[in-house]
């Protein structure tokens, strides 16, 4: 199983540039099923996540997995939780300082999160399916660490997860380094593109076809 210990990717050192590259292109350049559920979106406005996965599954209703999965966590893994898509407060500022206090970097949550003002004063990256009151029981452990599918994407502990203002994606550690060089190249066509709209040209013609919509 990969982990941030044996990955072969500082996202450390990446990670500035994959906010600039953003989701949709990391996923149109990935050619992959690696969608999340697109119901998930940004707690607060400028959250953005780059981290190795913790995959956590919660009954619904219940976030005792969430303080657990907390303790078992290494520093630089984000939770990406389902909780069931249920509209529960799973998550709120009590666990936020939890987590940063155990280094966890992030959440993304099919499921509800609270005390949204909060999370967002203390710069915690979250993602959720809602934001919502009601509160949580704590009788299931859940399951935290086995590989988790969500939409298409099956999610592994140390699986890369970047998210943004358009939505979440999961890349295994090994494909990364591809995606990523990929994601330049189509990001380097992409300004010559905006430069040739800007110059006057026709995304018609740029994209090979004639005016009646032929190839
Ligand atoms: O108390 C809970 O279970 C969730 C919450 O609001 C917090 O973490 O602050
Ligand atoms: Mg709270």
């Amino acid at each position: 199983m990969s982990s941030p210990q044996d990955s072969r990717y500082d996202l450390d050192a990446i990670r500035e540039e994959i906010f600039t590259l953003g989701t949709a292109t990391l996923y149109e350049a990935s050619g992959m099923d690696c969608l999340l559920s697109p119901a998930l979106r940004p707690a607060w406005p400028g959250a953005a996540l780059v981290a190795r996965a913790l995959p956590v599954t919660t009954a619904a209703g219940d976030n005792l997995a969430l303080h657990l999965a907390i303790e078992q966590a290494r520093p630089g893994e984000a939770l990406v939780v389902d909780a069931q898509q249920a509209d529960h407060g799973y998550w709120g500022e009590v666990l936020t300082a939890f987590a940063q206090a155990r280094g966890v970097v992030g959440l993304v949550i099919l499921g509800g999160v609270r005390d949204v003002r909060d999370i967002a004063a203390r710069r915690f990256p979250v993602f959720s399916t809602s934001i919502a009151l009601a509160g949580t029981s704590k009788d299931d452990a859940g399951e935290i660490g086995a590989p988790m599918r969500c939409g298409h994407a099956v999610i592994r502990r140390g699986d890369v997860i970047v998210a943004d203002h358009d939505g979440v994606i999961s890349i295994p550690d090994d494909a990364f380094a591809t995606v990523v060089s990929r994601s330049r190249e189509r990001a380097e066509q992409e300004t010559e593109y905006m430069r040739q709209l800007e110059d006057g040209a026709s995304s018609v013609t740029l994209y090979g076809f004639d005016r009646d919509g032929r190839r």
